[in-house]
């Protein structure tokens, strides 16, 4: 082989590079939460920080970190309500410009707010997750929703994740059903990245693909486990999230946790504001894309059942044909993303699906 072509090789094979964020303290267990000031003095983050928290995640266990580290830190707070996502990002953002690093106390939503504030006034963020509802806890990414549906955004990767199976089995089952319902919806989520690579020639990362599959499995071979106000099941439900958001964290983007069935999600929330838990959607929506697939999804729909997740559109109070008009605006939210309901669906296919696959 000449010089020359050696050369090209080296270039071709050399000139790839990744930069990947990933958390450097996982605590996950009992009463975990009473170690966040030793978390924060081992990673010498400054001396004030910014606690964000919901309305309710505050009481449930806000007010404890705002007290555990009272003695220590200058402590702010941000309480994240449920109104413009934008307009609190911006306001959580200039709170965040004040102090040394970010504390997030709360569900997927106020998460994602203290890590977008964090990304943007590039502050260290540590993600507490007070529910097992969602597999931002760990990620690099943010899910906002917009006029335009959700849009996904760089954010900063949490340096800790502290995770404490007391608060989070004490939280609503909803929740924590919502939780494993996000991460079976990883199932379809790679088969469409895998068809995107197929037809598009997409990039895929087989370690993000692998983890995010591995993980989808675990949870789905042990739905039998997963039952309310359980500390067990808090554990495997967190460790899964934890998992799936390092996946996330390993493609450097949602593709190994969000396909279709995120999109159809997206397009509820946006078509049905406030009906349903972000997880419960996406399970509803893996329903028909792992049909769509040729996949097992009678095996998808009987483990969301086990595990207490809605498995129609009707249980979150959304009518057939609102989900129906979810189906086909899917593919207008994040085009760029290609998945199974690209391929050819129309009005009179989507009636029949959710006719035929939701009534069974
Ligand atoms: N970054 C990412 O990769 C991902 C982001 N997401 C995003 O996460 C959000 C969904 O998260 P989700 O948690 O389902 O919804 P929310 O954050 O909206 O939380 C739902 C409700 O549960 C409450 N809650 C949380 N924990 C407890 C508890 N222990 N006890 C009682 N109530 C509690 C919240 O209270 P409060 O009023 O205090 O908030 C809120 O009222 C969406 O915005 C979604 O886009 C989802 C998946 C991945
Ligand atoms: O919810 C996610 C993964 O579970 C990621 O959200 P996006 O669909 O907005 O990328
Ligand atoms: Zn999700």
């Amino acid at each position: 082989m000449s010089a020359d072509r050696i050369n090209l090789l080296r270039t071709k094979v050399f000139d790839k590079s990744k930069w990947m964020q990933l958390p450097r303290d996982v605590l996950i267990g009992h009463d975990v939460i009473e170690q966040i000031p030793a978390v924060c003095e081992d990673l010498a983050l400054g001396d004030s920080v910014l606690i964000v928290s919901g309305g309710r995640t505050r009481d449930v266990a806000g007010r404890r970190v705002e007290s555990l580290l009272s003695a220590s830190y200058d402590v702010r707070t941000f309480i994240a309500i449920d109104g413009d996502p934008l307009e609190t990002i911006r306001k959580a953002e200039a709170a965040a410009a004040e102090v040394a690093f970010v504390i997030g106390v709360g569900g997927g939503r106020v998460i994602d707010t203290a890590k977008i504030a964090s990304y943007n006034t590039d502050r260290h963020f540590i993600s507490v997750p007070t529910a097992a509802s969602h597999d931002g806890i760990a990620s690099s990414r943010a899910s906002v929703p917009t006029a335009e549906g959700n849009v996904s955004l760089a954010a900063e990767p949490p340096i800790a994740v502290v995770a404490d199976t007391a608060v989070i089995a004490s939280a609503p089952h909803r929740l924590l059903a919502s939780g494993c319902a996000d991460i079976i919806a990883n199932y379809t989520a790679i088969l469409d990245w895998e068809l995107s690579h197929r037809l598009r020639g997409e990039p895929i990362s087989e370690y993000a693909l692998t983890l995010s599959r591995m993980t989808a499995e675990i949870l789905f071979d042990n739905a039998d486990l997963i039952k309310p106000n359980s500390e067990e099941s808090a554990w495997i439900v967190t460790k899964a999230l934890v998992s799936s958001g390092v996946a996330m964290s390993i493609a450097g983007s949602s593709r190994p946790a969000s396909g279709g069935e995120h999109k159809f999600s997206h397009a509820l929330e946006r078509l049905a504001p406030g009906k349903g838990l972000h997880g419960e959607k996406c399970g509803i929506g893996a329903i028909i894309t792992m049909y769509l697939h040729g996949g097992d999804w009678r095996g998808i729909r009987d483990s969301l059942r086990k595990i207490g997740a809605p498995t129609t559109p009707a249980e979150i109070g959304v009518d057939d044909e609102t989900a129906v008009e979810a189906l086909l605006a899917a593919r207008t939210i994040r085009p760029e993303r290609f998945t199974i309901l690209d391929m050819g669906l129309t009005r009179e296919s989507a009636r029949n699906l959710v006719r035929m696959l939701y009534q069974e």
